[in-house]
């Protein structure tokens, strides 16, 4: 327990990687997100949670702009990464997605070859000078993303052949190869078996060491189990924010008890 107090007292006083401030969003009509206020540390593991149609995807995608690809979403409020303003007129989305990468709830690799998965963020930033300098980024990436042993023969094999789990790997890779510095995972896991599931857990918990991680997930027990802080979310409102520890064994807001003990989700 000591040792767990001391690393949540560790990350409670680490600067703010991204701090939001008053963000609404509205799609339409839909009033979809509240106010939000958050720091979210840098080099931890934040999870999002709370009951369907709550607003953590939403909130999520706001980080890296992807919703500025949504026609009817309306965003207000401020979103600082390091200090700076990622909706600020001079900021390039396509740069900032680089700073920001995203997993999503389903493994999506290109129909290119494993190699043309990882190396197209490289590519497209233009990132490396020669074939030999791309060849490395693509290794690093897929050593840090666990996939490296299993793929190493066979990178010019399509990126769709491989199982659920190893394409989620690879797309943990693509998101890597950039050196984002915050990662976004929207259920990563949803459509992984258990065993793949754990494999993905354990690199979650690795990538922290580097990246500084936000997961939206359904599962408590995940949450519980990657994460350093937890926010809960409800009705379009962030409700509390805390260590995960607390959040799990001594939330504040009646509504956080309410889910996590299951009586409402
Ligand atoms: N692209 C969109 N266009 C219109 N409305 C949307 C869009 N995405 C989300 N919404 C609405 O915004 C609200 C919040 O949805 P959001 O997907 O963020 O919730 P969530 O907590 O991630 O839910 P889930 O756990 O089911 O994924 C919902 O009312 C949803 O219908």
């Amino acid at each position: 327990m000591d040792g767990m107090q001391t690393a949540e007292q560790d990350i409670a006083t680490r600067a703010a990687k991204i701090s939001a401030r008053g963000v609404q969003v509205w799609y339409g009509q839909n009033h979809a997100l509240r106010d939000v206020d958050i720091d979210i540390p840098e080099r931890a593991v934040t999870a999002f949670i709370g009951p369907s149609g709550c607003g953590k995807s939403t909130f999520l995608r706001c980080l890296n702009r992807m919703n500025d690809t949504v026609a009817t979403a309306r965003i207000e409020g401020r979103i600082l990464l390091d200090g700076e303003d990622i909706y600020d007129a001079r900021v390039d989305p396509v740069q900032l997605r680089a700073r920001v990468g995203m997993v999503f709830q389903k493994p999506n690799p290109f129909p290119k070859s494993i190699y043309d998965n990882v190396a197209y963020g490289p590519r497209i930033h233009g990132m490396t000078r020669t074939r030999a300098e791309l060849d490395q980024v693509v290794e690093t990436a897929l050593r840090k993303a666990a996939l490296w042993n299993e793929v190493k023969d066979r990178l010019d094999a399509p990126g769709t052949g491989l199982s659920g789990g190893q394409q989620q790997r690879l797309c943990i890779a693509r998101a890597i190869a950039t050196a984002p510095e915050v990662l976004l995972m929207d259920e990563p896991c949803s459509a992984l078996d258990p065993i793949a599931t754990a494999q993905v857990e354990e690199l979650i918990d690795e990538l922290r060491d580097q990246f500084s991680v936000v997961i939206v997930t359904h599962s408590m027990q995940q949450a519980a189990r990657v994460s350093q802080k937890t926010a809960f979310f409800h009705l379009g409102n962030l409700v509390e924010y805390d260590s995960t520890t607390r959040i799990f064994t001594n939330p504040k807001d009646p509504r956080t008890e309410s889910y996590i003990t299951g009586r409402i989700g």
